[in-house]
């Protein structure tokens, strides 16, 4: 049930989509679909997709430029990132990101995280080096159990270098 604004065709490489629980298993995730888990809670009569559509990802800079990450706009945002995450993130995950620097969401994770973390569908368009992957890692976390040994949430990038990039986040 993604935005049928939006063609899975139309987006840049860098895009990511986050699909949290598909509702309808006939129809297969996109390739670009960054993240994948039946688990989030409210899937199953979760309201459309929400398109997340930063200002900045119209002005896309020449590829030499998008190919390292981006200054990013961290400062500006008026909750911490353990705010915007609100209880839904397990303490260990935000004292890891707090202790590795992530203490201010980005401008694409303060307007998507609310959205990801109440279990709905979402596609982060924004520039790359924005911190999309960082927010729907975040939702990931926030709806998988760490006891459990099975699969509960699936990552799919297009390039191999991008799949290390993620691991290392
Ligand atoms: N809230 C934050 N505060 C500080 N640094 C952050 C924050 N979120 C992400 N970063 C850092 O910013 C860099 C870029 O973030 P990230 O890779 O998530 O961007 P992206 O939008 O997913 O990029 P791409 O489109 O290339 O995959 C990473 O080095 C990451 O560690």
């Amino acid at each position: 049930p993604l935005s049928s604004s939006v063609s899975s065709t139309s987006l840049p490489r860098h895009q990511h989509r986050l699909l949290a629980g598909s509702r309808n298993p006939r129809r297969p995730a996109p390739m670009a679909a960054a993240a994948s888990t039946a688990t989030l809670s409210g899937c199953a009569r979760a309201p459309p997709s929400t398109l997340i559509s930063s200002p900045s990802s119209t002005r896309l800079a020449p590829f030499a430029s998008r190919s390292r990450p981006r200054r990013l706009r961290a400062a500006a945002a008026a909750a911490t990132l353990r705010e915007v995450c609100s209880g839904r993130v397990p303490d260990h995950v935000l004292q890891r990101a707090e202790d590795v620097g992530y203490i201010s969401p980005t401008e694409v994770q303060e307007q998507s995280l609310p959205v990801l973390l109440s279990g709905q569908d979402c596609i982060l368009h924004a520039q790359t080096g924005s911190g999309k992957t960082l927010a729907y890692l975040l939702a990931v976390f926030s709806a998988i159990d760490v006891g459990r040994s099975s699969v509960q949430a699936l990552v799919i990038v297009p390039t191999r270098e991008l799949g290390i990039q993620v691991r290392l986040l």
